[in-house]
């Protein structure tokens, strides 16, 4: 669950102060996520999120976040909206937390995505990635390439815990990916971690995008593996290979892919599974069983790790991809 801070109504209230949203009617904590506390609260005015950002938010990047949910929304995309208290201002602080409200987004995220869902979250990314094009704020991927080694070294030599011969499997990826690891595409704002708990569909369609808390600037071709790694394998761990060309299909039917970006698409599927391996891993090793955190199974990454270095070209996904406009 992701309730990590308590909030008395009496604390509530004076936080809501600062807001035109009338009387508050009732509010409780969001089980699902795992980085900040939510809580759904009614008032006269409607339905919000309230967010309490939790310690692996760092403060400095709450203004990059919260603008860029406000950009996004202004450019049509469907996202959550900061509502800004009575001076304008979105952030606060609450039960000794940076806090903030939310405009609440209807649907529900599916657990079992179709390919036709895949070709939906394609699209809402490349349109992501051009609305978010002249968004004038920066922040660096504190999660790519360069900090997965530190990450791992985090591990303390414990990742065999999990897998035998785990750390040196680790290891010998991530120097692969340290060498070949491109620059020079096409890069811009990305999600950064758009999973299937993170889109909502309604009736079929998708209605909107949430969580953009990993959101940072890095190969926007590198966003879409990501998806690739979350939403084209089935339970079993295998790769759907429909769902695959319906997910980069749906991207270039809105924003078509360099032939750089093709070319190196498959290292950087690679790259997206090391990420969420490690992240994962670290986790597992490092959270308290004790803890209310459901803790995410870094072993289905290995996985599709594995698989995917089997991976040369795009095509030996069974994807056709179209190189250009
Ligand atoms: N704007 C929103 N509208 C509707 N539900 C939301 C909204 N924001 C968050 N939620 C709910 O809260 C849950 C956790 O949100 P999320 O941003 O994924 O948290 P975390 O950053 O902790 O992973 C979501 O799965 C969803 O149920
Ligand atoms: N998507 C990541 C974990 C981050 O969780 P979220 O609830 O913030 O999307 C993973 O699956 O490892």
């Amino acid at each position: 669950m992701a309730v990590y801070t308590d909030v008395t109504e009496p604390d509530l209230s004076a936080f809501l102060e600062r807001y035109d949203l009338g009387r508050l009617l009732s509010y409780k904590g969001i089980a699902e996520g795992v980085e900040n506390s939510n809580f759904l609260l009614r008032s006269d005015k409607g339905t919000f999120i309230l967010t309490l950002y939790e310690r692996r938010v760092a403060r400095g990047d709450l203004p990059f976040f919260i603008g860029l949910m406000e950009h996004l929304a202004g450019r049509g995309l469907s996202c959550p909206l900061p509502v800004p208290a009575r001076d304008g201002t979105a952030l606060g602080e609450l039960a000794g937390r940076p806090a903030a409200l939310f405009t609440f987004l209807e649907g529900m995220w599916t657990r079992h995505p179709l390919a036709a869902d895949c070709r939906q979250v394609g699209a809402a990314m490349a349109r992501m990635h051009l609305a978010a094009a002249d968004f004038p704020i920066r922040r660096e991927n504190a999660l790519s390439v360069g900090a997965w080694r530190p990450l791992y070294e985090a591990c303390g030599g414990r990742a065999d815990e999990v897998a035998a011969g785990l750390g040196e499997e680790i290891q010998t990826e991530l120097g692969k990916l340290e060498a070949a690891w491109p620059s020079g595409l096409p890069a811009g704002v990305i999600h950064a971690d758009l999973f299937p708990d993170n889109v909502f569909f309604l009736s079929g369609e998708l209605s909107g995008l949430i969580d953009f808390y990993f959101a940072c600037n890095d190969l926007l071709a590198y966003d879409l593996a990501i998806a690739l790694c979350a939403w084209c394998f089935e339970p079993d761990q295998s790769f759907n290979v429909t769902k695959g060309r319906a997910l980069l299909g749906g991207y270039e039917s809105v924003r078509p892919l360099e032939r750089e970006e093709v070319e190196v698409f498959p290292l950087l599927a690679r790259g997206a599974a090391m990420r969420f391996l490690l992240t994962r891993l670290y986790d597992w090793l490092t959270i308290p069983d004790t803890s209310f955190v459901t803790k995410k199974d870094p072993l289905e990454y290995l996985r599709k790790s594995r698989f995917l270095r089997t991976i040369e070209s795009v095509g030996d996904y069974g994807v056709d991809v179209r190189v250009g406009r």
